[in-house]
């Protein structure tokens, strides 16, 4: 779709730090990555098409395909994707058994450096983080626990905290 063909309201700008474009509400001010799919509105408001912002504490285990297979825990991170996500799935099952707390496990073995704040995220809105995790972040109830969920990253799992 050529940029003539943006929805009213939206101007697409480009990124001085990062070099790629985003789209600015004209009225709001309010920017986002993704081009938009229908017309800036002007008052703001989400129309209730979910919560602007969440809170998210997040456990990953990355593994030799991931974007950067390096962290505070390993630095040279090998381990096959099949390996990564029998990892996750069993802290998933120690989470919701009530064996251990998200927290205590996330800082314990996530590949992230929010493992040092227990996997929290702290709050963010779409258009931050990569698709899939901001689909099922944003998919998540308060105190919900993800499935596995895969991206460039390596593989998740998520839980809203607010
Ligand atoms: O991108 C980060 N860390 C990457 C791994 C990673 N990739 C992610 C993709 C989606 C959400 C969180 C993610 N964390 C790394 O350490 O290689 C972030 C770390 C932190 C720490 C505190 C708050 C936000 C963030 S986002």
């Amino acid at each position: 779709m050529a940029d003539e063909e943006l929805p009213a309201g939206w101007e697409k700008r480009l990124s001085r730090s990062t070099g790629q474009h985003y789209y600015l509400n004209v009225y709001t001010k309010e920017s986002q990555w993704d081009r938009p799919d229908k017309p800036a509105d002007p008052s703001g408001n989400n129309k209730g098409d979910g919560p602007e912002e969440v809170q998210c504490s997040h456990l990953l285990v990355k593994h030799s395909g991931s974007r950067r297979p390096s962290s505070w825990r390993e630095e040279n991170i090998t381990r096959s994707k099949e390996e990564a996500l029998e990892l996750i799935k069993s802290y998933r099952e120690q989470i919701v058994s009530g064996k251990a707390t998200f927290a205590d496990l996330a800082s314990k073995y996530s590949d992230c450096s929010s493992a040092k704040r227990g996997g929290d995220l702290g709050p963010f809105s779409r258009g931050t983080m990569q698709k899939p995790f901001e689909q099922a972040a944003f998919a998540l109830k308060v105190g919900e626990l993800s499935s596995p969920v895969h991206t460039d990253s390596g593989i998740h799992i998520i839980q809203r905290t607010a």
